[in-house]
């Protein structure tokens, strides 16, 4: 019985009685490991450029302990020699055998120490490699729902090197594989379990894959001693011992898999109460906690006492078999003996000499053979985590087609004009469960019409619950710039959900929406300059947009802050480029740098990977909507071009100062300076695209860190707008806190909102659409921010409860009544 069904969602919750799912070692665990291994060995291209091949460390890994089998045949040989030599009382002998035997048991410690090493890269290797290739899948940015590809482009075509129009709705395999439970604990998959999978196969590796040659080589030497019966013992021996453990293994993978998926329950609810300490603590929930976690430790120590108890056998067979190989090994050679076939031999110590050895060459086959067998044990973990591993393969895949392009229907067409408009159909098609993200898509048929108007249209849309509730019924409703959209309603009654389906996360029962895309993301050239600063003194930009500048950005509901700076909250998700591309973590010591220095010898740097934005344009994707950042630029960031002269200082930067209530005078670092100004001094052309750079491969020591996108005077004035000028002031702009979780504990749920407001202001869409962005901010500080934005240009469509203190910035009322009808009115 599988615990897991792709196709129904929800994963069975173990209990204590339930059995594991049986996984063992047949032809789809077969399949399985293969298409792993080609994961493993053939990563995409830019993995490879940047994490290197698993191959090399893997080849590494196999010479070296080849290497290590010819040492130990060596020392193996040694007991032999000191027999003869010594029984002859053979001084002459003695001494250089002592010095030989000195320096092949040295090196046989350091051809141990190098297996370990290289098996200790090769593990480093294959994690990077494989979680890189699996967060690549599980991040990627999925057009759906209302929408649906775009002219047959797959997903991960909407990165830099892509022209085309950013469609309105995203989704994400992440949020697709959440939100509908289709694979239990994927975090704990990409990091523990690849992780884990990369340990088991180096052991593996080291251990498998040099036997048959061994085993062949032992065998020959074996035979000469003993003739055919000595290696027909050992193999029936091995043969016996191969179908006991088969047996005994294979609960064994199917356990281990069910541990690790209840390790993974186990650590999400521990950190689900470290998130959550302030609150349970107020109100007293420890004991429940208590009852809560114990319960999941018993649950994770159950499967784990099962798995103790069936690997018991599985030691016993494997143990016997190993000292029963060591005496199988005297077996083999008395035979000969027993049968005077070394009669003629007078010399005692010749005698002694040859059973040493012939005992060491049919241990030695007897090893390989016990080796393989007690591989057993390693191979059901193995097995185990290739089942875990594959299975989030499959689900990503199941959620876009084999090359990343999304399952698309034929007819999905889209005008690439800038100022486009586009509309999908949402309807219609749908079934009602496809409202709930997690299924396999949208079966809807999207189509596009390109117009010229600009705004965000709902015509006759419904939504259902999958339990059949019909949460609103035919709504429809228009958002042209500047006539913002207030939605109000009880709790429960669809305001989420509305903004659900606009975003693309849901889709609906029936209705169309349309809404603006983002202009086509034009990387050749550097944008003329941020539209949105001063909106009081500098005109709005005509369409089509800046490039750069999304056309419609969702706030959900639930302040989202993402590991990082202060700074980096402020531009997310532009922000995190720089560090994301941060591929090696610089392990250079200074004394390293000062020798090499002196000596004339170039670095590489944790920057020197960085091949994919060298331009300059720094483009992020972190929500699946591109963004395309300002050019080099000039800028106080204190890390930019900080004493690396790659970047011209704009002296004529001046500092505004806080204005309450007036314009918003912002000066972006990229707009503060003209193109002339920001010409990288290492000769490179910010003119060049993404894709023209990464031709050209890595390049080393070619570039600085990414300029500011906002420079810090200007980011501490905006936080001072929002409210949080003491906070500007206090905690440093770019330094991430050792906590990574410091914006959650630090500020206060009104001061996290504000953070938010302060980012809808730097990103300045033309439209927002927002989910009680002001639920913890009293009236005053609300009707502050959304004047700022408003005099911005920024249109909203805002979920509220705080109709009063609203109504002032809408134009628009829409009013649901919790039983499926609304009201929409003007203000
Ligand atoms: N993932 C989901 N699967 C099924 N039903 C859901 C899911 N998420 C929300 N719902 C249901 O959809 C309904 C509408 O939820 P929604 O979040 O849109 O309400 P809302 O109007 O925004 O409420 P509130 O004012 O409390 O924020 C609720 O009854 C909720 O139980």
């Amino acid at each position: 019985m599988s615990s897991f069904d792709f196709a129904n969602g929800a994963p069975k919750t173990f209990t204590e009685g339930d059995r594991a799912p049986h996984y063992s070692l047949n032809w789809d665990m077969v399949k399985r490991i293969a298409r792993l291994t080609r994961v493993q060995f053939r990563p995409p291209a830019d993995v490879r450029r940047v994490y290197g091949s698993v191959l090399l460390p893997c080849v590494a890994l196999i010479l070296v302990a080849a290497a290590n089998e010819v040492v130990v045949y060596y020392t193996g040989l040694i007991p032999s020699e000191y027999y003869s030599v010594l029984v002859a009382k053979d001084t002459n002998a003695f001494y250089p055998l002592l010095g030989r035997s000195l320096g092949i048991v040295v090196a046989a410690g350091l051809g141990q120490s190098l297996v370990t090493f290289a098996a200790g890269r090769y593990q480093v290797c294959t994690r990077l490699v494989l979680s890189h290739c699996i967060q690549t899948r599980y991040l990627r940015p999925l057009p759906t729902a209302a929408g649906g590809p775009v002219d047959g482009v797959a997903a991960t075509e909407y990165n830099h090197h892509s022209r085309l129009p950013v469609p309105p709705t995203f989704s994400s395999p992440l949020y697709r594989i959440v939100d509908g439970h289709l694979v239990d604990n994927p975090d704990q998959r990409i990091t523990q379990d690849v992780d884990k999978f990369a340990v088991a196969s180096s052991q593996l590796l080291e251990q498998l894959v040099l036997s048959p040659i061994l085993v062949i080589y032992y065998t020959v030497q074996t035979w000469e001693i003993t003739g055919y019966f000595g290696p027909l013992l050992i193999y029936l021996f091995f043969v016996l011992g191969t179908i006991i453990s088969r047996f005994l293994m294979t609960p064994v993978i199917s356990l281990t898999w069910a541990q690790e998926r209840q390790e993974g329950t186990y650590r999400f609810q521990h950190v689900h109460v470290r998130n959550h300490a302030g609150p349970l603590t107020m109100q007293r929930g420890h004991h429940y906690e208590h009852l809560r976690l114990n319960q999941a430790l018993r649950l994770v120590t159950n499967w784990q006492r099962r798995i103790v108890n069936r690997r018991f056998w599985l030691n016993l067979s494997t143990n016997v078999f190993g000292y029963l190989g060591s005496i199988l090994s005297y077996l083999v050679i008395a035979i000969p003996i027993f049968n005077g076939w070394y009669d003629g031999m007078d010399d005692p110590a010749q005698v002694a000499s040859l059973v040493s050895k012939a005992s060491f060459i049919a241990m030695y086959l007897i090893f390989r053979f016990t080796v393989i067998v007690q591989q057993a044990a390693a191979f059901s973990d193995y097995a185990g985590y290739v089942m875990r591993i594959t299975q989030l393969l499959d689900t990503l895949e199941m959620l876009t087609t084999k090359d990343g392009a999304v399952s698309k229907p034929a007819e999905t067409k889209v005008d690439s004009d800038e100022d486009s408009v586009v509309k999908f159909s949402v309807g219609s098609v749908a079934k009602h469960r496809t409202l709930v993200a997690g299924t396999t898509g949208t079966q809807v048929s999207p189509t596009a019409t390109a117009t010229t108007a600009l705004a965000i249209t709902i015509d006759h849309l419904d939504a259902v619950l999958p339990t059949g509730y019909t949460l609103f019924r035919d709504v429809t409703a228009t958002i042209r710039v500047s006539d913002h959209l207030l939605v109000t309603g009880p709790n429960g009654c669809g305001k989420s959900t509305l903004i659900r389906i606009l975003s693309g996360l849901w889709t609906a029962e029936r209705g169309q929406i349309s809404l603006p895309s983002s202009p086509a993301l034009n990387v050749s050239s550097p944008p003329p300059g941020l539209p949105f600063l001063d909106q009081d003194a500098l005109p709005r930009l005509p369409q089509p947009y800046h490039s750069w500048q999304p056309a419609v950005l969702f706030f959900s509901q639930q302040p989202y802050l993402p590991f990082g700076s202060l700074y980096d909250q402020i531009v997310y998700p532009n922000a995190a480029i720089d560090t994301l591309n941060d591929f090696e973590v610089p392990t250079t010591r200074p004394w390293v740098t000062k020798l090499t220095a002196a000596c004339g010898i170039r670095q590489r740097h944790s920057s020197a990977r960085r091949g994919s934005d060298s331009t300059g344009h720094a483009v992020r994707y972190a929500d699946g909507l591109p963004y395309q950042a300002p050019p080099r630029t000039s800028s106080s960031h204190s890390s930019v071009g900080s004493g690396n002269g790659d970047y011209h200082h704009d002296p004529g930067h001046s500092m505004a100062g806080p204005t309450s209530g007036g314009p918003l005078d912002l000066k972006l670092a990229a707009n503060r300076s003209s193109h002339e100004a920001v010409q990288p001094s290492n000769g490179q052309d910010p003119n060049l695209s993404d894709s023209d750079s990464n031709h050209r491969g890595p390049n080393i020591d070619a570039r600085s860190p990414l300029p500011a996108l906002i420079s810090d005077p200007d980011l501490r004035h905006l936080l001072h707008r929002v409210g949080l000028g003491r906070l500007a002031h206090t905690l440093p702009l770019h330094e991430p806190f050792s906590a990574t979780d410091w914006t959650t504990r630090l500020l206060s749920p009104g001061q996290q909102q504000r953070l938010v407001f302060a980012r809808l202001l730097f990103l300045n869409p033309t439209f927002a659409v927002v989910d009680e962005p002001c639920s913890s901010i009293d009236a005053a500080g609300t009707a502050d921010l959304y004047a700022l934005a408003q005099r911005r240009g920024i249109t909203f469509l805002s979920v509220s409860h705080q109709p009063d203190v609203l109504a002032t910035f809408h134009r628009q009322h829409l009013a649901f009544d919790g039983e499926g009808s609304y009201m929409l009115s003007r203000i």
